[in-house]
């Protein structure tokens, strides 16, 4: 027996765990993909499984599955924070689940009470995100949190009756219609207003960043043609001074002068002879040629005499004439016999690039050179020229996407930005940026004021559950209360508000009908029962006179004496007057039954008892059959002489008065003896001695002759006593 309980309790443990690992794994497979809203906010869905393992099993079971689901997350998000809030939400939703909340309500009220608050700290202390995204943040993850735990609610509701019943930890809740009213209609509004919600705000962000794409590919484009017109234009200008330079320095001046002036783009210009010694330079004052200048280092002086071709350098410091960032166009100029004379630069002002264009001061620009350094950079994006362009690419850009980076500077005050780029001619990139923030925070607004206005229809929805189920419930406590009155002297149903539900006023008629009929039923039966006990009682009455009566002739029967013998002798005390008892035989009526019949025998005991009965006709006097054709009369409060007296009329009476007639029609006389004590309550509390006392007498009665009376008085020797 002990074994086998084991076995089942073993196998009880297998089962939950085999469920919690399997919920665990499903859950660890769905958030291992969380899905994304926008930039890094994500709808976290792995854990409604979490929520159905606590509707039903008992907290180690919900805290293992919450383990392996949350492990998806953290694999995801690559930082453990969700341990800590689902881990916590985990315990607190199955505690409460335990001590009868409903799922949803307990994961209601940890996301307001404990959930959001660590959110908040978590994406403060734990997470590398921007303060400015903490309130959505925030708020999405406690909505997030009731729309799994809304889905798990309505996934229970819509489960097979009894699903994991046998592993069942949690108790069953037991509630009422308008509980459990409410209680679906708020998880299916959660359900329906969060996911038309996300379905919505979705939509506008793609429509948005269709748009934001279509501006920055047009952008781009526009501004890369004008970056390549630009450099093309000052490569040019550059290329054809070389082919048209004077060679006299004199004449070399004025030409430079002359072109710099015409091309602002240039903040200098030079001219050296093949030597690399500078010959001219422009702005004039830079150079008056007394001093001697040489920049045969130069890679835009060497790449030229070395091709004999137009070259153009990377963005470089500028050395000879100012610091400035610069692009240097080199060509050669060629003497009179058509060689290279030398070279003529010009150092082309990069920050004058962010001036060629109108675009709108939102959009940011980067240039970068084929060595990833910054060539110009729009000054909200905190890169300096030549700086090195190191940032992190969140999402490469495609056809379909905007690409996304964040600027790894640390005076950009906006992180985070749409990009696309654009290869320009000479193997540098375009970068067309805009502030990804102000985007965010419409996406936010929008999502907030969704979350507002579903938050309404929510408390609307709910009060509009609580109505509904009034209106079915309110009627039938109604309807329940009328029918626990019935047999309080209620005897017609009040009528039932108008406004009830048809279903229910029908109910109302037929509770109504019946209870009519089990009215109507009671009364009859009622009826009955009054009737039977009537009938019983008369049939009790009867079978008590048979019990104290003689069946034959009426009188009274020797039980009967017996009991009233003792109050008749204390009565006689109390009351100091005499008791009288007598017997009386019929004389000879064996003779009368042989002669005539038991049946005229039996006539006569009755014609006697009706002759006696007349005799002694008060209320207190008792006539008794005591024997077969003997009886015994007990006659209270009458003296000696009257007793004598009405016992010898009897007699005589009896004597004279036909008791019945015989068969041939005759009347039938009959006398009797008589024996009889007339004594006070003193003689005797015993009643045989009184029967003994009278029997003396008749046989005495019977010894004279018969047909007499033999009387004692034995009041005055008592009271002699
Ligand atoms: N018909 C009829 N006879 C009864 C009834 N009860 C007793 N008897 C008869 O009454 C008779 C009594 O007879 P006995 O006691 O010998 O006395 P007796 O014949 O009256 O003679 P004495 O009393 O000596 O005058 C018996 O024959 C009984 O059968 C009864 O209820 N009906």
């Amino acid at each position: 027996m002990g074994s086998w309980r084991l076995g089942a309790f073993d196998r009880l443990v297998w089962q939950r765990l085999l469920a919690a690992t399997t919920l665990g794994l499903v859950g660890f497979l769905l958030n291992l993909a969380p899905i994304p809203l926008f930039s890094n906010i994500q709808l976290v869905l792995g854990n409604i499984v979490i929520v159905i393992c606590a509707s039903r099993l008992g907290l180690g079971w919900v805290l293992w599955c919450a383990f392996l689901a949350i492990s998806g997350l953290y694999l995801a998000w690559g930082h453990p924070v969700g341990y800590l809030l689902f881990g916590l939400e985990a315990l607190c939703i199955t505690l409460m689940r335990r001590r009868g909340w409903y799922l949803l309500y307990a994961d209601l009220a940890y996301w307001l009470v404990l959930g959001m608050p660590l959110t908040a700290w978590a994406v403060n202390a734990l997470v590398d995100l921007p303060p400015e995204y903490t309130p959505f943040t925030v708020l999405k993850q406690g909505f997030n949190g009731l729309l799994y735990c809304s889905a798990a609610s309505l996934l229970l509701m819509l489960s097979p009756r009894g699903w994991l019943r046998t592993l069942r930890q949690q108790p069953i809740l037991v509630r009422n219609f308008r509980q459990k009213l409410s209680h679906a209609v708020f998880a299916l509004m959660i359900l329906a207003l969060f996911i038309s919600l996300l379905a919505y705000t979705g939509h506008l962000m793609r429509i948005q960043q269709n748009l934001l794409h279509e501006r920055l590919t047009e952008t781009g484009e526009r501004i890369a043609l004008q970056y390549e017109r630009y450099f093309q234009q000052h490569v040019d200008v550059v290329t054809v001074a070389g082919e048209w330079l004077p060679t006299t320095a004199s004449a070399q001046r004025a030409r430079l002068s002359q072109l710099h002036a015409r091309n602002p783009g240039f903040i200098t210009m030079l001219v050296t002879d093949n030597e690399g010694d500078v010959l001219a330079a422009a702005p004039g004052a830079l150079f008056d040629g007394t001093r001697k200048l040489s920049v045969a280092s130069r890679a835009y002086f060497r790449q030229v005499m070395a091709t004999g071709t137009p070259y153009v350098s990377g963005v470089l410091q500028g050395r000879g004439f100012g610091q400035d960032p610069i692009v240097a166009i080199s060509a050669p100029w060629f003497d009179h016999q058509g060689q290279i004379g030398g070279i003529i630069e010009g150092s082309l002002d990069v920050k004058r690039l962010l001036e060629l264009n109108d675009i709108n001061p939102a959009v940011h620009l980067v240039v970068i050179d084929d060595r990833e350094h910054v060539v110009t950079a729009s000054e909200q994006t905190g890169f300096a020229p030549l700086s090195d362009w190191r940032v992190n690419i969140m999402r490469e850009g495609s056809d379909e996407q905007i690409g996304l980076l964040s600027l790894g500077v640390a005076a950009a005050p906006v992180a985070d930005y749409f990009q696309h780029s654009v290869t320009l001619d000479n193997d540098w990139q375009l970068y067309i940026l805009i502030p990804y923030r102000p985007f965010a925070q419409r996406a936010e607004r929008q999502f907030l004021w969704g979350l507002g206005l579903l938050s309404l229809a929510l408390l609307i929805s709910v009060f509009l559950a609580q109505r509904l189920s009034r209106y079915l419930t309110w009627p039938l406590e109604l309807l329940a209360k009328e029918v626990a009155q019935t047999g309080d002297g209620h005897t017609v149903m009040r009528a039932l508000p108008r406004g009830a539900a048809t279903e229910i006023l029908l109910l109302r008629d037929q509770l109504a009908h019946q209870r009519n009929a089990i009215m109507q039923h009671q009364d009859e039966l009622e009826g009955q029962v009054a009737a039977r006990t009537q009938e019983l009682a008369l049939a009790n009455k009867k079978l008590a006179r048979l019990a104290l009566r003689d069946g034959l002739t009426g009188a009274y029967n020797r039980r009967h004496f017996n009991q009233t013998f003792d109050s008749a002798r204390q009565y006689s005390l109390r009351s100091h007057t005499p008791l009288v008892l007598a017997l009386l035989d019929i004389d000879h009526f064996k003779a009368i039954n042989d002669s005539h019949g038991h049946l005229v025998g039996d006539d006569c005991l009755k014609g006697l008892v009706r002759v006696i009965g007349e005799h002694f006709s008060r209320q207190n006097d008792l006539l008794v059959r005591y024997g077969g054709e003997e009886f015994l009369l007990l006659l209270p409060q009458l003296p000696y002489a009257s007793a004598r007296e009405q016992l010898d009329a009897l007699r005589l009476k009896v004597a004279a008065t036909p008791l019945t007639t015989t068969e041939q029609g005759l009347d039938l006389l009959v006398t009797i003896s008589i024996g009889a004590i007339v004594a006070s309550g003193h003689f005797s509390d015993e009643p045989k001695d009184w029967l003994n006392a009278a029997d003396k007498l008749l046989y005495q009665a019977k010894s004279e002759g018969r047909d007499s009376l033999c009387i004692q008085d034995c009041t005055f020797e008592l009271s002699g006593i």
